[in-house]
């Protein structure tokens, strides 16, 4: 009997042992799979630098073919940019992916939002013979495109659930017979998919040789890899298959490796070349807060911020949760003197595009959106975009925080985070394809204190890093923080959850949370309630525990369970360390003043450089360059606290054409009496930035006279 007790006991024990190396084993092999996949990642930026260095092209990852050197219809090509899209310059990669898609080629093109990805198509559309059909994903969005071209003058039309018999019969019969004047034609993804009348037409239409591109924007809905899987976009690879002759231009502002991959398998576009564009948004300022668990102050604090940072009515997008957080935090603004409205799914389409108009003209400051509020949001001038909670993931966050300052001025994305946010979140993304694997890696992001933000998305898109200019809060914060060793709270936070799973129970965060404060006054030290919250999460994170959900009838709930490196904190194997930030007021003051005085400071720079190009090609590019120095009009700007206002009303004043005759006439007067030119003559140059001091003023009360 003795004999079977002490075998049974050391069987019990081999079978620990065993489980534990399993355990091991299993750490080892995810290890190894994040370390292959990282492997790979590192191999094509390699490549792509290689590629890179032997033909520069301002960075971007690009084929071995010169895409930039002369084509044949480079000239036409600069007419019609110039003259038809009102374009002076390319932008960085557009003249090159225009020379791809013009020479047949099926291309890829990854650019940051804003970056100008719409020429990139509509260019060749208009330069090639034939129609060229583009899938998009929303309504909204080409609505919004087919509006810009008409307006250009280029026959564009969209064959959608809103398109009127005529029009139908129109876009019909250009694609039959030839009749009419159509160059391009935007359907959604489901029109490809569903409609055997409408892809027996565009048959015709290849068969008479007249379907000259293809162009897939916001592709990277193609893949379940992504975060906006769309099952329609799966179906698009028929169009290579049914027109293979035809070049296939894919366009989105973020793919991962894995999203790139997938998305050119999707559409059979393997042999593609590819343009990548850093993701880095150089304007924008990212920051993340705490977020207190009191719904009132966190709203108060939005509050203070948009009415400190944007007195003159800014506009902005706030994101929020659900749908109810929408319109109670749209209330509270409201009642707070901010013009802001909801807009989530649940509200009639009406309501929505009527709210979306009052935003789009200026009538409204802010939006308090769910992410239903999304893609085909083509502001340019958002200066903020807030996130009340957290993203699902980075990308999502990346492409929502970079509806902020699509026209290049210096713009801010505030992130509020705290802990007991991320179980909603976890439980509603946990069943998608790495769904937790994306959101903790944005939990990461939000947990860091030192972490440049910027880096963590060279990080996640596996792109080289470059610098941030100071442009996040971790990179300009001057307060302290410290590492402190949590190990003791973390090995009785592992024991109190192995009790409770010995006990058939579960415990969610905050449960865990209230039972850890009472436990812990065993140990040696105290920590506070949002710093054990961070410790759940920190430890979930690491994978020391775990969530695990569990559906009612009406919700899926999320509980913590002991990880694979549960054991391992145990047994005193892995020290468990947590961020504590020591001044955290003094801390948010000081990122606010050095963001708000960076952010001015370049939104001037911007201003002033925009302001000298207008008067420049008003004046045939000579006047004003010969006479006006940055020096100088800084002087003019520069004076008052409200000159960027000021400057504005100049700028719109030139835009508009109303630029009055006799502030030209001051200047040029200015000019004749002085003779200066800055960069010969230094001294005259301040003597007369001193004298433009003086005439500044009238120069301005012009202008608003003008206006009034
Ligand atoms: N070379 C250029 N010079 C100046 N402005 C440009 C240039 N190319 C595009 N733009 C302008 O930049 C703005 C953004 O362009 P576009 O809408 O194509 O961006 P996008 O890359 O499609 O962005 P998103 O992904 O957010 O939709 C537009 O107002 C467009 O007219």
């Amino acid at each position: 009997m003795d004999c079977t007790n002490e075998v049974l006991e050391q069987l019990l024990n081999v079978e620990a042992e065993l489980q534990d190396v399993q355990d091991q084993i299993k750490i080892l092999l995810d290890q190894q799979e994040t370390l292959y996949a990282r492997q790979s990642e590192l191999k094509a930026i390699l490549e792509d630098c290689e590629a890179s260095s032997s033909h520069p092209n301002d960075g971007a990852s690009i084929a071995p073919e010169n895409w930039s050197g002369s084509f044949g219809w480079d000239s036409e090509a600069d007419d019609l940019r110039l003259n038809i899209f009102g374009i002076s310059s390319y932008r960085a990669n557009q003249r090159e992916i225009i020379n791809a898609v013009m020479s047949g080629r099926d291309v890829l093109v990854i650019m940051a939002a804003g970056g100008g990805k719409s020429l990139c198509y509509q260019l060749p559309a208009v330069l090639r013979d034939g129609i060229c059909l583009v899938v998009s994903p929303l309504l909204s969005l080409i609505q919004d495109q087919v509006m810009g071209l008409t307006a250009l003058g280029v026959p564009a039309y969209m064959l959608t659930s809103t398109t009127s018999k005529d029009d139908e019969k129109f876009i019909y019969k250009a694609l039959e017979k030839n009749e009419g004047d159509l160059k391009i034609l935007y359907v959604t993804p489901e029109k490809i998919s569903k409609s055997k009348r409408f892809m027996s037409k565009l048959e015709k239409c290849h068969h008479a040789g007249r379907l000259s591109l293809i162009a897939i924007d916001e592709a990277h809905c193609c893949s379940q890899w992504g975060h906006d899987f769309r099952p329609d976009y799966k179906n698009l690879g028929i169009l290579k298959t049914q027109f293979p002759t035809v070049p296939v231009i894919a366009l989105t502002a973020t793919a991962t490796k894995k999203v790139q991959l997938d998305l050119m398998e999707m559409l059979r576009i393997q042999k593609c070349v590819k343009f990548v564009s850093s993701v880095n948004r150089p304007n924008l300022f990212y920051m993340v807060r705490e977020k207190s668990s009191v719904g009132k102050v966190v709203v108060d604090e939005i509050a203070e911020f948009i009415s400190g940072s944007y007195p003159n009515k800014e506009s902005g997008i706030v994101y929020c949760f659900s749908r109810k957080e929408c319109e109670q935090v749209a209330k509270e603004l409201r009642e707070k003197g901010i013009k802001a409205d909801h807009y989530h799914a649940d509200m009639e389409v009406r309501d929505r595009e009527s709210v979306h108009m009052r935003w789009s003209s200026g009538k409204l400051q802010v939006i308090v959106g769910t992410v239903a509020f999304g893609m085909g949001i083509n502001k340019p001038d958002v200066r903020f975009v807030i996130h009340h909670s957290l993203s699902k993931s980075m990308e999502t966050y990346y492409q929502e925080s970079g509806r902020a300052g699509r026209d290049g001025l210096p713009s801010e994305c505030l992130l509020y985070f705290r802990p007991a946010d991320m179980p909603r979140q976890s439980s509603m993304v946990f069943y998608e394809n790495s769904g937790l694997q994306n959101l903790y890696d944005i939990v990461r992001y939000c947990q860091s204190r030192t972490g440049c933000r910027r880096a963590a998305f060279f990080k996640h898109f596996a792109e080289p890093l470059q610098d941030c200019n100071g442009m996040c809060d971790n990179c300009v914060s001057s307060s302290e923080v410290k590492d402190i060793d949590v190990s003791c709270h973390a090995k009785a936070m592992i024991s109190l959850i192995q009790s409770i799973q010995e006990n058939d129970q579960k415990v969610t965060m905050l449960q865990l949370v209230d039972k850890m404060k009472v436990k812990q006054k065993d140990l040696d030290s105290d920590l506070k309630r949002d710093h054990m919250e961070q410790l759940v999460i920190q430890l979930i994170i690491d994978r020391v525990l775990k969530e695990e959900f569990q559906h009612t009838a009406y919700t899926t709930n999320a509980y913590v369970a002991l990880g694979l490196l549960g054991k391992q904190v145990l047994q005193g194997k892995k020290t468990v360390k947590l961020q504590i930030c020591c001044d955290k007021d003094s801390n948010k003051a000081g990122v606010m003043k050095t963001a708000k005085r960076k952010s001015e400071s370049s939104n001037l720079e911007f201003r002033l450089d925009e302001l000298r190009k207008e008067l420049a090609s008003l004046h045939g590019g000579i006047f004003p360059h010969s006479i006006l120095s940055t020096q100088q009009i800084s002087v003019l700007a520069a004076e008052k606290p409200d000159s960027i206002e000021q400057l504005e009303k100049i700028i719109g004043k030139v835009k508009s054409g109303k630029y009055g005759s006799r502030i030209i006439e001051e200047i040029s007067n200015r000019s004749e009496s002085e003779n200066l030119d800055p960069e010969i003559d230094e001294e005259h140059e301040n003597k007369a930035a001193k004298k433009a001091k003086t005439k500044k003023t009238r120069v301005l009360i012009e202008c608003s006279e003008d206006d009034e």
